[in-house]
Parts: C-alpha cells; sequence; structure tokens
C-alpha cells in the first residue's frame, strides 16, 4: 500500500462542475471564457469574468494543444496526446521545461521532454511497456469534473481525462477514470494533480505505479544542484536497481544517473548555478523522486534526443514507485505537483541547503 492512503471521493456522476473548453477539434485556435460552479465547502464558484480564457490550436503534426495564459504573463502548453505538458514560461517568457529537439510528435512515440505522465507501470518494473500507456494515449477535456473539495480555484487551468479503450482493457483489464488539472498560479507555479479512481464492476482492486516524469531546463547540467535528497536511501536503476544509501551534500552531476529516492520530503529544490534560477517542487501524495539524466553515451543512443542535450536537461520525477498504490472500486488517489521558478542567489560553495527548503 501506498503511504498515502487513497481517500473515497464522491462519485463523479454527483459533481456539478462544468469546463466550457470546445470538445470537438479547431483547425484555427480557439478562445473560450468557461464557467465552472462549485458545490458548498468547494470554495468560492468560479465566475466567467474570473477563469482566464483557455486557448486550444493545433500544435505540431496537426495534433491538439491547450495553451493557458496568466495575466502577468506566464503561460504553459499541454498536447492532449499524453495529457503532455511541452512547455512552461515565466512571465518574461523563458522556457523553464526542456524539451528535445528532436522530439517525435507521433503515436506511439511518447514527446521527449516536457512532463510526460507515467501511469499504470513505472520503468520497466512490469509487464507493461516502459512507464505505461498513459503517455502515449489520447486525453479528452473533461468537461464534467468532479469539484476539489477545498481551496480557491486556479483561474488558468485545463481539466483532461483518460479512460481506457477496448484495447488498453487487453493490455491492463482494469476499469479506471484518470482526471487530471493542469493551472498556472497568478505568480506562474504550474501545478498538476491527478485523481485515478476504480472505476472496475467486478469488486477487484488494482494496483499501479505513478510519475510526473519533469523535464526541466538547466542551462548547463555541470552546474546543477540538487538539495532534499542528501542521506536518503535510492534504488539504482543503472545497478539492477540495488538499493543504496546517498553520502554526503547535495547532489551534483558529472555522469549518468538514475535514481529513485525513496521517502523524499514534500520539497525539493533543483539549484542551476549559471541561470541564478531555483526550481522548487513540491508534492503530496508521492513519497518517491526519480532522477535521471542520460549522459553523453545514452543521449547519443536515444533517437529522439540530441547527442549535447543532456547538458541542458533534468529530470527530477515527483513518483510512487517502491510502494504501488491500491485502489478498490470506487476509491480515488490523488497525486499532486507544483512547481515553482525562483531566482536564486546561489554562489558556489555559500548554499545554506536549508535556506531553500526551509522558504515558503
Ligand atoms: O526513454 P523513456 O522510456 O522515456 O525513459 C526515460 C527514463 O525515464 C526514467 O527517468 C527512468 O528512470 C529511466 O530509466 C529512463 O531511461
Amino acid at each position: 500500500m501506498s503511504s498515502t492512503p487513497p481517500t473515497t471521493m464522491p462519485p463523479a456522476s454527483t459533481a456539478p462542475a462544468a469546463v466550457a473548453v470546445p470538445a470537438t477539434a479547431a483547425a484555427t485556435t480557439t478562445t473560450t471564457t468557461t464557467t465552472a460552479t462549485t458545490p458548498s465547502g468547494a470554495g468560492p464558484a468560479l465566475t466567467a469574468p474570473e477563469r482566464v480564457p483557455v486557448e486550444r490550436s493545433k500544435g505540431i503534426n496537426g495534433l491538439d494543444k491547450i495553451v493557458l495564459r496568466e495575466v502577468r504573463g506566464s503561460s504553459a502548453e499541454v498536447y492532449l496526446y499524453g495529457g503532455h505538458v511541452t512547455s512552461w514560461k515565466n512571465d518574461h517568457g523563458e522556457e523553464l521545461l526542456f524539451l528535445s529537439s528532436k522530439a517525435i510528435f507521433k503515436p506511439p512515440k511518447a514527446i521527449r521532454g516536457g512532463i510526460p505522465i507515467c501511469f499504470p507501470q513505472f520503468s520497466n518494473l512490469g509487464f507493461l511497456e516502459q512507464h505505461g500507456f498513459a503517455r502515449n494515449r489520447f486525453w479528452t477535456i473533461d468537461t464534467d469534473p468532479p469539484p476539489f473539495p477545498t481551496g480557491t480555484p486556479p483561474k488558468a487551468f485545463v481539466d483532461l481525462i483518460l479512460k481506457p479503450t477496448d484495447e488498453d482493457l487487453k493490455i491492463w483489464p482494469q476499469s479506471f477514470e484518470f482526471r487530471l488539472r493542469i493551472s498556472l498560479s497568478p505568480a506562474g507555479d504550474l501545478m498538476l494533480t491527478s485523481r485515478i479512481r476504480n472505476t472496475n464492476s467486478d469488486g477487484k482492486p488494482f494496483t499501479f505505479a505513478f510519475a510526473y516524469h519533469t523535464y526541466f531546463s538547466v542551462s548547463d547540467i555541470s552546474e546543477v544542484r540538487v538539495e532534499g535528497l542528501e542521506t536518503l536511501d535510492y534504488l539504482d536503476s543503472l545497478q539492477n536497481k540495488e538499493r543504496f544509501t546517498e553520502q554526503g551534500d547535495a547532489i551534483t552531476f558529472e555522469s549518468e544517473v538514475d535514481k529513485i529516492y525513496l521517502g523524499t520530503p514534500t520539497k525539493i529544490a533543483i539549484l542551476d548555478h549559471e541561470k541564478k534560477r531555483t526550481f522548487v517542487l513540491r508534492k503530496d501524495g508521492l513519497p518517491d523522486a526519480v532522477v535521471w539524466n542520460p549522459w553523453e553515451k545514452k543521449a547519443k543512443a536515444m533517437a529522439d534526443f540530441g547527442d549535447e542535450e543532456y547538458k541542458h536537461m533534468l529530470c527530477v520525477e515527483a513518483a510512487a514507485v517502491e510502494k504501488p498504490i491500491t485502489l478498490k472500486p470506487g476509491e480515488e488517489w490523488r497525486g499532486r505537483q507544483e512547481l515553482s521558478a525562483v531566482p536564486s542567489s546561489y554562489c558556489s560553495g555559500q548554499l545554506d541547503p536549508r535556506r531553500v527548503l526551509q522558504g515558503s
């Protein structure tokens, strides 16, 4: 069982929420302002003027794309293929996620970069394809998402849903509803909330692993430090997932790394010395954190990844891998990742990790 017990939520059919993004494919960019109502206890109702318009357009290879924009200028792009965030920009228009120049925007290949969703399997830890199938399926816009029980709704957001097709049921015979909300805060923070419900009608539970496989854009991997994972146990995917304990200070990079850190804090910092930028990753319901950089040799072996691109990316992935999550029919699990990018005054040797990790 997961360290985060699933919560039982009201069934979707009772939820009076509405999202009015056009459901039909649009050949050109369309914008719409949406109205969502929230039941009592779900925070203030979101009325039309408060909701920032959501744009729907065609992206690479004609794939449907959603663009979220916040009033201060930050933005995010989401492909329905994979339910995949491919871009997150701050209010200066700077890209914060890595997307390979060789990314293949064509099924069945998952998009290389951004934030692929790994579900219901992580890596090769099971009988399904690598990282499961959610990242190479076509998601749809969820026009009737159940409300979130608390909190003020964001202004720029989109709700997506994935349900298994008959073909999916042949390879993973579990009925589920996977709802993904992607939102931007006014400050430009990017939030992803996944709600996965077991809708099996045969009374059977199912078990899954999960990861937000986030590719951060960094100036130079040799100038990057990750803080918050020191002294933790990890499974080393380069050594048959053998268990080790991290020694020493913050994590730095000088060769290939592929580790699953276990039972991590809910806050991890990724410091980019050269850019003077710190990414702060906050997570909930996702005890593990995968850290991956393919380095030179593996980069060259990947068809959809530039030979030198490993220098400009780092994956830090909020995940539930070591203890997969089990849901009984009617139960729902929730896993959330929130990303912010803040200027850092980091100078080599002068950083106090506690300041970064204790800051709000
Ligand atoms: O090439 P992909 O299937 O997208 O996987 C890319 C990487 O994802 C994760 O970070 C795994 O830990 C790695 O072992 C894997 O190489």
